[in-house]
């Protein structure tokens, strides 16, 4: 397996006044292989946001550095930075932060229509066929307020993917949904990451880590401990025992 992002002696510190800074990621290396579907996990304020933010450039360290695919991305400049998220990357929040006055699909449709030499009506098959995986293809003409909380991060899920992302972003994608949208909507990351996309997540949830195949323990600024679960196959695992086990290994 290869390396896609390469975290290295990472540090961020800010500015408090007065002196004094706060020490949010401390001295963090961290691998993340091609294919890769791995979680973190930690207390509230341990930094795992930050973590997530700095290793995909939308943050930037205090010092060390991060490598895309064996290039140092630590000092792009904010537009290179930009294209190589638009490209290569994806994210989803648990704010789903969609735009108001476009319909569903344009919403969808959106990051890649920013990019120039687009063709619009391959770009619109590309987003019905993203709805269709992710069984929403009748709202695509419906505006936001006309979906769930599960739909819409579904149709977040979808933007995340239009441009072909080699990388998923999540910060906390299922925190604010019920626990059955929060299984669909792990069933299609799961879907995504077998057909090849590496997925880094940040979540509270130990029924979420349980569906990922690396767990990640941070506890003030450091990664502390990893659990290797391996991938998680619905047909011969059972969701409940991992999640037991990821408990029980938070408590050890
Ligand atoms: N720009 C900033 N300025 C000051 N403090 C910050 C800044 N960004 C993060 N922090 C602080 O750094 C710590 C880590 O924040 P971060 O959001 O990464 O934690 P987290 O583990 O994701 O927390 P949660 O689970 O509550 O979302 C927190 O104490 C937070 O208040």
């Amino acid at each position: 397996m290869s390396t896609i992002l390469e975290g290295i002696s990472m540090n961020k510190n800010v500015e408090l006044g007065d002196n004094h800074e706060l020490r949010i990621l401390k001295d963090i290396n961290l691998e993340i292989e091609e294919g890769e579907f791995v979680s973190i996990m930690g207390p509230s304020g341990s930094g795992k946001s930050t973590l997530l933010y700095n290793m995909s450039g939308m943050d930037r360290v205090s010092s060390g550095s991060v490598k895309f695919r064996g290039s140092d991305i630590t000092s792009l400049s904010e537009e290179k930075m930009a294209q190589l998220r638009l490209k290569h990357m994806g994210f989803i929040f648990q704010d789903i932060n969609l735009l108001k006055n476009l319909s569903l699909i344009d919403n969808v449709m959106f990051p890649a229509l920013i990019s120039k030499d687009v063709e619009k009506n391959k770009v619109n098959q590309k987003a019905k066929k993203l709805l269709k995986m992710t069984g929403i293809d009748k709202l695509a003409d419906h505006n936001i307020t006309q979906g769930s909380g599960g739909q819409l991060q579904r149709i977040a899920i979808c933007r995340a993917l239009i441009n072909n992302p080699d990388i998923i972003f999540g910060d906390e994608p299922t925190g604010a949904l019920d626990s059955e949208s929060t299984e669909d909507i792990m069933s299609i990351l799961a879907e995504i990451n077998r057909r090849g996309t590496t997925i880094l997540l940040v979540t509270h949830d130990a029924k979420v880590a349980a569906k990922t195949e690396r767990v990640l323990y941070m506890v003030d600024g450091s990664i502390v401990a990893q659990k290797i679960m391996g991938k998680y196959d619905p047909q011969k695992q059972d969701s409940k025992k991992r999640e037991e086990s990821i408990l029980n290994w938070i408590v050890h």
